[in-house]
This record gives C-alpha cells, sequence and structure tokens, in this order.
C-alpha cells in the first residue's frame, strides 16, 4: 500500500494548476448516460474516483475513452457515448468504494424505466443514507423497493413533481435534476442545494437540450422533454474549489508564495475570509488566485462553522483544521454536515496537536510546533490534512492509507514537490 513520506519545515513557492472538480466530474459522468450519443468532457481530474465511475458505466455497456489512455489524446479529456447501454445496473463490488455511484440512479430510471443500484457503502464520515434520493424519485412516480443491499426502481415515465428535501443534500438535488430532465411535465426541487457543481451540472444538461431555471438556487425549476441530444461542444468541468482551498491551506499553514491557476475565488469566498483572518495574504483575479503567508508563529486560531454553499464546506473542515493547530490562540470548530467528521483529530494528535472534541465541536489551542510521525489517513479530506500537518512538522512524517487521499485528489504530491515541499510517495 502506497505512503507518503514528508520532511517538513520547506515554504512553498511557485504556481499550481487546479484540476476539474471531482464533485462536478462524477454527476456529469452519470449525466451521459441520459443520452445515445457521444458526451466530452474537459478538464477531468486524473483521479481514482473518476476511474471507479467510468469503471461502473463501462460495466453498462457504455463506450468510454478517457484521453489518458487514448494515443495522443488529451491527457484531461473523457468521451462517453451511452448509446451502446444495455445493463442499467450498479453492482455493490462497483459502488462500494464511492458513495457518489448513487448518481446512476436517476438517469437510469428516466432513460430506460427501471434500474438496479445497490445502497452505497458506509462511507468513515457518517452514515450517509439516501433516503431523499429515494423519496423525490418516489413522488416523481418511481416504484422503488430496497432489497437486498439493492434499490430496485421501475417508473413507465417518470412525472414532474414539487420536491422539498428533509435536508440540503448535493448530490441528492443532482440526481432528482437529471432524473426530472426526461419527466412528464415541471418538476420544481425545492430546498436545493447550491453549490457551484450544481450549475455547472446544469449547464452540461442545458447544453444537451434540457429546460431548467433557477440552477445556482435554493428553487430549481425543470421542464421534462421527450429526449436529450449529444451536446454540440466539449463541456469544461469547473475547477476544483476543494482542491485549490487544500493548496491555499498548505501555502498559508507552511509559509510562503504561491499561485493557484484554474481557480475561482468566487467559489471559495467563505474559506478565503478565513484564511485572511488567520494572517495569509490573498489576491484574487481572472483564474488564479495568490497566496502568502509568513507561515508558523505567524498565524492567528480561526473559529468557523461548517454549512451548506456558500458557507464554509465540511470538505475543507480538516484541512483548516491543520493551519489552526499551530496557530495563536484557540479555535472552535463546529461541523454541521457530517456525525462522524472528526477522525483526523486523533492523528493530528499523534504529531503533537492539542484538540478536544465533543459532539460536532472541536476546540483546537494551537501549540508552536508540530513533530513528525507516522500517521493513518482515515477519509480524503482527512489526508489532506494530515498532508498539510506533515508540511508543517519537524522532522518526517509517514502518511499510511493514502488510498483514500487518491480518490479525490489528482497526483497531490507531484504538485506539492513542484511547489518545493519535501514529499515523496513510497510503496
Ligand atoms: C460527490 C459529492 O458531491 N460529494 C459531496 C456531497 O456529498 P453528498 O451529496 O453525499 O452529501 P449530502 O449533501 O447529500 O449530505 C448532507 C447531509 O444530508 C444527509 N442526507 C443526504 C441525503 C439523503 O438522502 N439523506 C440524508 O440524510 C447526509 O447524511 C448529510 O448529513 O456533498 C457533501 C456536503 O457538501 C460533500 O461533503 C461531498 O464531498
Ligand atoms: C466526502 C467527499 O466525497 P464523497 O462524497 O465522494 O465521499 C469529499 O469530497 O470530501
Amino acid at each position: 500500500m502506497d505512503k507518503l513520506l514528508i520532511r517538513g519545515g520547506r515554504r512553498l513557492q511557485g504556481e499550481v494548476t487546479i484540476s476539474g472538480a471531482k464533485n462536478a466530474a462524477l454527476p456529469e459522468l452519470c449525466a451521459a448516460l441520459l443520452v445515445a450519443g457521444p458526451v466530452t468532457l474537459h478538464n477531468v481530474p486524473r483521479l481514482q474516483d473518476v476511474a471507479t465511475a467510468l469503471k461502473l458505466i463501462r460495466n453498462m455497456g457504455v463506450a468510454v475513452n478517457w484521453g489518458a489512455e487514448a494515443e495522443g489524446g488529451r491527457i484531461d479529456e473523457v468521451v462517453i457515448d451511452a448509446g451502446t447501454l444495455n445493463t442499467p445496473e450498479a453492482p455493490y463490488e462497483l459502488v462500494k468504494t464511492m458513495r457518489a455511484s448513487i448518481m446512476v440512479l436517476g438517469p437510469l430510471l428516466a432513460r430506460f424505466g427501471e434500474a438496479t443500484v445497490s445502497l452505497p457503502g458506509g462511507c468513515a464520515i457518517g452514515s450517509r443514507p439516501v433516503d431523499q434520493h429515494i423519496k423525490g424519485l418516489q413522488a416523481m412516480g418511481a416504484d422503488i423497493r430496497v432489497e437486498h443491499g439493492y434499490i430496485l426502481a421501475k417508473a413507465t415515465k417518470l412525472k414532474g413533481a414539487r420536491i422539498t428535501t428533509d435536508m440540503v443534500t448535493v448530490t441528492g438535488t443532482e440526481n432528482l435534476l437529471m432524473a426530472a430532465t426526461l419527466a412528464e411535465g415541471e418538476t420544481i426541487l425545492e430546498n436545493a442545494a447550491q453549490e457551484p457543481e450544481i450549475p455547472d451540472l446544469a449547464e452540461l444538461l442545458i447544453s444537451m437540450g434540457a429546460r431548467i431555471e433557477g440552477h445556482g438556487t435554493s428553487r430549481i425549476r425543470i421542464q421534462g422533454v421527450d429526449r436529450l441530444h449529444a451536446p454540440a461542444r466539449p463541456h469544461r468541468i469547473v475547477p476544483d474549489r476543494i482542491e485549490a482551498g487544500t493548496f491555499l491551506c498548505a501555502a498559508a499553514a507552511a509559509g510562503g508564495d504561491v499561485v493557484l491557476r484554474n481557480a475561482e475565488a468566487r467559489h471559495l469566498e467563505a474559506v478565503i475570509e478565513k484564511l485572511r483572518e488567520a494572517g495569509a495574504a490573498i489576491e484574487a483575479g481572472d483564474g488564479f488566485i495568490r497566496v502568502r503567508s509568513e507561515g508558523p508563529g505567524h498565524l492567528k486560531a480561526v473559529s468557523f462553522r461548517t454549512s451548506e454553499y456558500p458557507a464554509f464546506p465540511t470538505d475543507m473542515q480538516a484541512q483548516f483544521m491543520a493551519i489552526d493547530c499551530i496557530a495563536d490562540g484557540t479555535a472552535t470548530i463546529a461541523e454541521t454536515i457530517f456525525e462522524n467528521r472528526f477522525m483526523h483529530v486523533n492523528e493530528l494528535a499523534r504529531l503533537g496537536a492539542h484538540i478536544e472534541v465533543d459532539g460536532k465541536l472541536a476546540v483546537v489551542n494551537g501549540v508552536a510546533k508540530l513533530s513528525g510521525a507516522t500517521v493513518m489517513a482515515t477519509d480524503l479530506r482527512a489526508s489532506a490534512s494530515l498532508v498539510i500537518a506533515g508540511l508543517v512538522a519537524d522532522g518526517q512524517t509517514i502518511v499510511e492509507r493514502i488510498y483514500h487521499l487518491d480518490r479525490g485528489y489528482d497526483r497531490m504530491e507531484a504538485k506539492l514537490q513542484a511547489l518545493g515541499a519535501d514529499i515523496e510517495r513510497v510503496k
């Protein structure tokens, strides 16, 4: 199993190009199932979750061409043609490592009138049920049973409905949005998620002939159409705001001067505001963000609370906690989205951090320095937080189980090396 070996204490300097968003790529790969014809995506990040999603849809009989595999092809391009789809099924073996697989359910049901999709596997950050996806599709007239760990869904023709989800759910909104494009009549999604990946998905669907309004707000209105068509042009996936935020936190914590290219500051306002409070200087312009920081000894502890977009993202909580660990003062961090997303705390403590957890709250007392140790990654963003802590810690840190990191970051260690970090992957 691969590990990362980090020798801390180096400042970060230079430029890094941010990849396309994992959380936009995954629903958009599923959206391609809605049409018979080629859907071309650009700015596709090279990461394990994309590979898993492509394996899943190939298994349905879909033709997939990932640029990295094609001779001389664009490395960031994926072309999917679901014209040959013959098995509208997602088996447990392919779904268990990636909860986002649930997003094949809406498109399959809408286009084929049936789908068999395994319940996604349990995940370290919380229980993560999919009841809202199921309830929404039932409101659209689907007949859904859950048996032997599988969702068995049928619908001769989905019907438009007004759906108010019990909570704001990102993939729930995306699943129902995709299903509604082919439903009969109008669907209104109330309490819809507003994360930037949702308007990005909606724009792709619109380029396929879908009729959607209000994407990016909490009320999305969809007029169903009889069929969608292949988009005329490639769709460019929105930059990954969480990858960008992770590099901002890394530079703020380690100190240095880093410019992020292909990054959207307007998608990261809550994080940037907190980084400024912590003492980092941030400038942003068209497609770039620059961060300058004096690093350890010059950072202030900053409290924050995770919440739905545009508030502070839960996917940035662990990485920002790494800054608070070495900042001056005490920070209180409230995690309101997932009930078990403080798994990195024990590992940060192994590096010398002082953190106490009480339910949804973590209280971090900043220390002057961290000291390198062997730590274990427990989930995707926890891994990133340990990497950031390792960049600051004295001596050598080994981060084990980085398959979590590889799920969602595109060659993170290579990008950090290019910024001057002493980090390498070892077998
Ligand atoms: C692939 C993708 O885009 N993943 C993101 C997505 O996950 P995901 O879409 O899975 O997260 P949700 O927005 O659905 O979850 C929000 C909350 O609602 C609960 N819930 C959700 C659906 C449901 O049917 N029932 C239910 O109870 C969840 O357990 C959680 O407590 O949004 C999360 C919250 O921003 C991010 O951390 C993930 O990175
Ligand atoms: C929790 C995350 O992803 P997923 O929903 O794919 O598990 C994440 O990106 O931090």
